[in-house]
Order: structure tokens, then C-alpha cells, then sequence
């Protein structure tokens, strides 16, 4: 009998589910790491929320583990390329509290305006201050709502009953979704200068930690409300305590932490300005049963020898196309992520298309496997194989396939072709030997990299010394090239430079070098 480890509150419906299907069940909450680690070897499934850190060194010790499923959305807390790694499979529930999250914003939106907690706390301290406690209206005020997700969009819907006007960013979301949303896209900018209440409903990514720091902040209204239901560190958690003390800021509602559970003496929990909760968005009734059946109903599927219907980090396949299709999924995913994060404003198109021995078994999952990496940049861990051909379907993008013979090039090559606010562009990969995934073509240009780590992308009219003035760049910014690769077209007189580098080049590095004459573009860019 398979064995299952419960190791955070999961709610009973869940655990139920395991043991009718005859799983053994351990529910063990609250164990040290070293206790986790001890134990871990016996199990083949482990179910956690947000508490539990699934860590490399757990995952080095978990010698059966086949499945981690995770009650909720977020993967943060589970070192997912290690579980990868593993061949253990990670499932999340991607729809199942979004409501709850929702309704936690509304509520601290209200929360925030009136002062509810602090007039409940200085009444049950016996006081009875009316004028210490006099609120705003939402009614008439703008909302600014970054991240127009499966959350942002209810929180929206929801902001509109209050009669608040809704200025909305998500920069992969088209126009007439907004519209129909009956929202407002603007920049930016344009957001933070106008919007009285700002809440963010964004994956917490490379892009988004940090988003709002001081400079943001300086140009956002006086006595700004800002909220946050998403994931700590989206604002800068230090600003924000500056804001609050220089009175920029009227008022903050925190859900979420940069570091969790919070210090008892955090100065931010403990501002009277801040109306702070303990990471309440998921923990209503209907969320937990709903987290806890979607992925107790997994890892019995997997466990029984079928597949998960939101697996996180690698399709469940029968073993015999998995093996041979592995390595090409992890090329494909990493093709889809380079072509967002190359992208110019949203990508509207995908064409992919195989050349050379590939069947529809394989084809179909390594189409996922490109809109998976394509998606992930804007939607973070809420994509999966599973659900990305629908994502991408529900954000407008338009998706192709193709099959053809082996291409002149290579035995078997996939090309993703993105068309986006520049026009389409493609990318061609391959894999050498049993599994070694590379690049292999940018556009026509050739090219050769393997797709990991960082990499600088410059696009420059051809001439001489364009490659010495940019190692110098790069070696004067403290940025080590590990390789480069440069493609050039006769024809136009244009060349592409792929410059593997050991660490990230800071923007002013790759603002340098887009400054410098005969330079088309520059792009940093993490596979
Ligand atoms: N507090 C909680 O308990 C709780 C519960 C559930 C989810 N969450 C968090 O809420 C957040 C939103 O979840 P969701 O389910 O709506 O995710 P989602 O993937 O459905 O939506 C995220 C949206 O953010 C947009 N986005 C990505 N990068 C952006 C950027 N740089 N600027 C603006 N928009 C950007 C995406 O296009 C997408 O529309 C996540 O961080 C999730 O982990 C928290
Ligand atoms: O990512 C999530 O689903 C939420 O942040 C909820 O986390 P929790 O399960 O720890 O409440």
C-alpha cells in the first residue's frame, strides 16, 4: 500500500479522499525540516500547503516521493527544478482559491478605508474614539488593479459594485478583455499618478519582486491605500515602512510577507497604519475543501498509475513517451520562455513546427511544453502542462502546428514562430545526443547556446568592433561571457550576438550597450 504524508493542514475532505482510495495516511503537521527529512523516505506522496519547505536536501532524502501535491497555487515553498530533477512530480489546485482571495481583498479594501480592525482593537482596549476613526468612501475613488488574473479579474468585478473607476495594468493582457472587463488599461505610471487604492494581483516573479519600491512610490498620490493579497516583496517592504513613517502613504493591508511566518516585533505588522493578516487569502471553507479534493483526487490518479490533471513541472506521460520526448520538452518550454521574454508587447500568434521524426504522442505535449514556457514569464506557477493551451486560448493567442520531414539542418528541430508587437519572429532548437538541448537558430541567423541560465541578446547593423566594444561593456560591468555566438545576414547587413554570461547584467550594463551606434536591441533574458 502507497504511502502519504499530510504534512500541512489540509482540510479532512482531502485526506478522506486518499484513504478511500486506500492510500496510507500519515497527517503530520508542524515537523522541524530535520524531522521532515527523516521521514520523507518512506512516502510516495506528500500534500502541503504554504508551510511545509519542500527543500533539495528533503527531496535528496525522498527516495520513493512520485508526487508533491500542493493545496493551493503557489510553488514557492517547493525547490521545483530539484523535484525535476527527481522525476517527482508536482501538482498545485491553480483555480481553487481564487475566489477566496478575492473576497479577502474586497474585505480589506474595506478594512483599510473605515480603520475597521484598529476601532475593533481600541474598543476591546475599552476606549470609544469616534473622531479617531473618521474613513474615506470607495465610492468615487480609483482603484489601481496590477495583474488581471484569474484574482485581479474578480477583484475587479467586484471593485465596480463599489462605483470605483478602475485604472488596470497587466502587460499580457490584450484591450477588448479589458473592455470587456469594463476596465481601464493604462501604463504604469499612468496608474500610480491617478489610483487613490492600489492592490496587486501578480505572481511573485523576477519582474515582479520589487515592483514598488521608493521611485514608484514618489509619484503615487498622497495618502495612497495599498494592498496586497498576492505575495510578499511585490512592494518593497522596506519602502513601504518609509512611506508610512513620511506619511506618503495613508494606509497598507497586508496579506502576504517577503518573509513568512512574520517576526513578532516586524515593524510593518506592527504599524498602526497597517492592517496586517496572517496569509488569509486561501483559508476560507469552500477554498481549503476545494485545494484539498482537487489535489488529493491527484495524487490518487498518479499514484494509481494515471495522470494529474495540473501538474506543474512535467506532463504525467506513460514512462515510454516521456523518455523519449524529456529532453525535447525541456527545449520546447525553454524556446516558449525565450520568445516571451524576447517579446514586444503581448504575443498574439504561435506557429510551431516540427521537422524530422516526431509523432502526435509527442507533438502534443511539447505544443504545451512551448505555451507553458511562453505563459509562465506573465503567469508564474498558476501555469501547467495542462491548463496552458486554454490559458493561452483565454489571453488571445492564436496557436498552430505543424509537421514536416527532417529539415537540411538537423535530424529533428523544432521552430517556434512568435508573432507579437514587431512582427513574427522565430527560434529553432534541437537536441544533441540523448540530452543536450541547443538552440540553434535565431530567425535565420545561426546561432548556438545552450538554453540555461543567462543570456544577452543584441540584435546590431554588422560592422567591425561591435563585438569588442560590448565585451568591454560587459567586462567593465563585472559580467563574465561564457560564450558567444554571432549570426550574421549578408543580405540586410544585420547580425544577432548570443552572449552567454555567468551572472545577470544589470540594466545599466544593457542600457550601455543599447546606447552604443549600429545597436538594434538588447535583451536580457534568463532559460
Ligand atoms: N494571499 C493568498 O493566500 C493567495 C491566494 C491565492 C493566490 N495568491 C497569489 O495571488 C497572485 C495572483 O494569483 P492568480 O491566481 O490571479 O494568478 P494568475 O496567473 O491567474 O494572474 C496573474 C496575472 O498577473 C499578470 N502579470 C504577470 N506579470 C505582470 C507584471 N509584471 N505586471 C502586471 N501584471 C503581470 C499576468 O498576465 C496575469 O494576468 C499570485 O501571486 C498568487 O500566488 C495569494
Ligand atoms: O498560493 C496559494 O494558494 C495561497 O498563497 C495560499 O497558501 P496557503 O495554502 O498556505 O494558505
Amino acid at each position: 500500500m502507497a504511502k502519504v504524508l499530510v504534512s500541512d493542514p489540509v482540510a479532512a475532505e482531502g485526506v478522506a479522499i486518499l484513504r478511500r482510495a486506500g492510500l496510507e495516511v500519515d497527517v503530520r503537521t508542524g515537523l522541524s525540516g530535520a524531522e521532515l527529512k527523516e521521514i520523507i523516505g518512506e512516502y510516495e506522496g506528500l500534500a502541503v500547503r504554504s508551510e511545509t519547505k519542500v527543500t533539495a536536501e528533503i527531496l535528496e532524502a525522498a527516495h520513493k516521493l512520485k508526487i508533491i501535491g500542493r493545496a493551493g497555487v503557489g510553488v514557492d515553498n517547493i525547490d521545483v527544478p530539484k523535484a525535476t530533477e527527481k522525476g517527482i512530480l508536482v501538482v498545485n489546485s491553480p483555480e481553487g482559491n481564487t475566489i477566496a482571495a478575492a473576497e479577502l481583498t474586497v474585505a480589506l479594501f474595506f478594512a483599510l478605508s473605515r480603520s475597521v480592525p484598529q476601532a475593533h482593537q481600541s474598543m476591546k482596549a475599552g476606549e470609544w474614539k469616534r473622531s479617531k476613526f473618521v474613513g474615506v468612501e470607495l465610492y468615487g475613488k480609483t482603484a489601481g488593479v496590477i495583474g488581471l488574473g484569474k484574482i485581479g479579474r474578480e477583484v475587479a468585478k467586484r471593485l465596480k459594485a463599489m462605483e470605483m473607476p478602475i485604472l488596470a495594468y497587466d502587460p499580457f493582457l490584450g484591450k477588448e478583455q479589458a473592455e470587456a472587463l469594463g476596465v481601464q488599461l493604462v501604463d504604469l505610471d499612468t496608474l500610480y499618478r491617478n489610483a487613490d487604492f492600489i492592490t496587486v494581483h501578480v505572481p511573485k516573479t523576477k519582474e515582479t519582486t520589487g515592483l514598488i519600491s521608493d521611485a514608484q512610490l514618489a509619484v503615487m498620490k498622497d495618502g495612497v491605500r495599498l494592498i496586497n493579497v498576492a505575495r510578499g516583496g511585490i512592494y518593497d517592504e522596506a519602502a513601504l515602512l518609509r512611506g508610512l513613517e513620511s506619511g506618503k502613504i495613508g494606509g497598507a493591508a497586508l496579506d502576504v510577507w517577503e518573509s513568512e511566518p512574520v517576526a513578532p516585533d516586524s515593524p510593518l505588522a506592527l504599524h498602526p497604519k497597517v492592517v496586517a493578516t496572517p496569509h488569509l487569502g486561501a483559508s476560507t471553507e469552500e477554498a481549503q475543501v476545494g485545494v484539498a479534493v482537487d489535489i488529493a483526487e491527484q495524487i490518487v490518479a498518479v499514484l494509481q498509475g494515471g495522470s494529474a490533471r495540473a501538474a506543474v513541472n512535467m506532463p504525467s506521460l506513460p514512462a515510454e513517451i516521456l523518455h523519449r520526448t524529456a529532453p525535447y520538452l525541456t527545449l520546447a518550454e525553454k524556446m516558449g520562455s525565450l520568445k516571451a521574454q524576447l517579446a514586444r508587447g503581448s504575443v498574439t500568434a504561435v506557429e510551431i513546427r516540427y521537422e524530422g521524426e516526431f509523432d502526435t504522442a509527442q507533438t502534443v505535449h511539447l505544443t504545451r511544453a512551448v505555451l507553458k514556457g511562453l505563459l509562465v514569464p506573465a503567469l508564474g506557477e498558476s501555469v501547467n502542462y495542462v491548463n496552458a493551451p486554454a490559458l493561452a486560448a483565454s489571453r488571445g493567442v492564436k496557436v498552430t502546428e505543424s509537421r514536416g520531414p527532417r529539415s537540411d539542418d538537423y535530424e529533428r528541430q523544432i521552430t517556434v514562430l512568435a508573432t507579437d508587437d514587431r512582427g513574427t519572429h522565430a527560434v529553432t532548437g534541437t537536441v544533441f545526443g540523448k540530452n543536450d538541448p541547443h538552440i540553434v537558430f535565431l530567425d535565420t541567423y545561426p546561432v548556438d547556446f545552450r538554453p540555461s541560465g543567462h543570456h544577452i541578446m543584441v540584435r546590431n547593423h554588422d560592422r567591425p568592433g561591435m563585438i569588442g566594444k560590448i565585451g568591454t561593456i560587459l567586462g567593465e560591468g563585472g559580467v563574465n561571457i561564457a560564450g558567444m555566438y554571432v549570426g550574421r545576414d549578408e543580405k540586410d547587413g544585420t547580425a544577432v550576438m548570443a552572449l552567454s554570461v555567468d551572472t545577470a547584467a544589470s540594466p545599466e550594463v544593457t542600457e550601455t550597450i543599447r546606447s552604443l551606434d549600429g545597436i538594434l536591441s538588447v535583451r536580457h533574458v534568463v532559460l
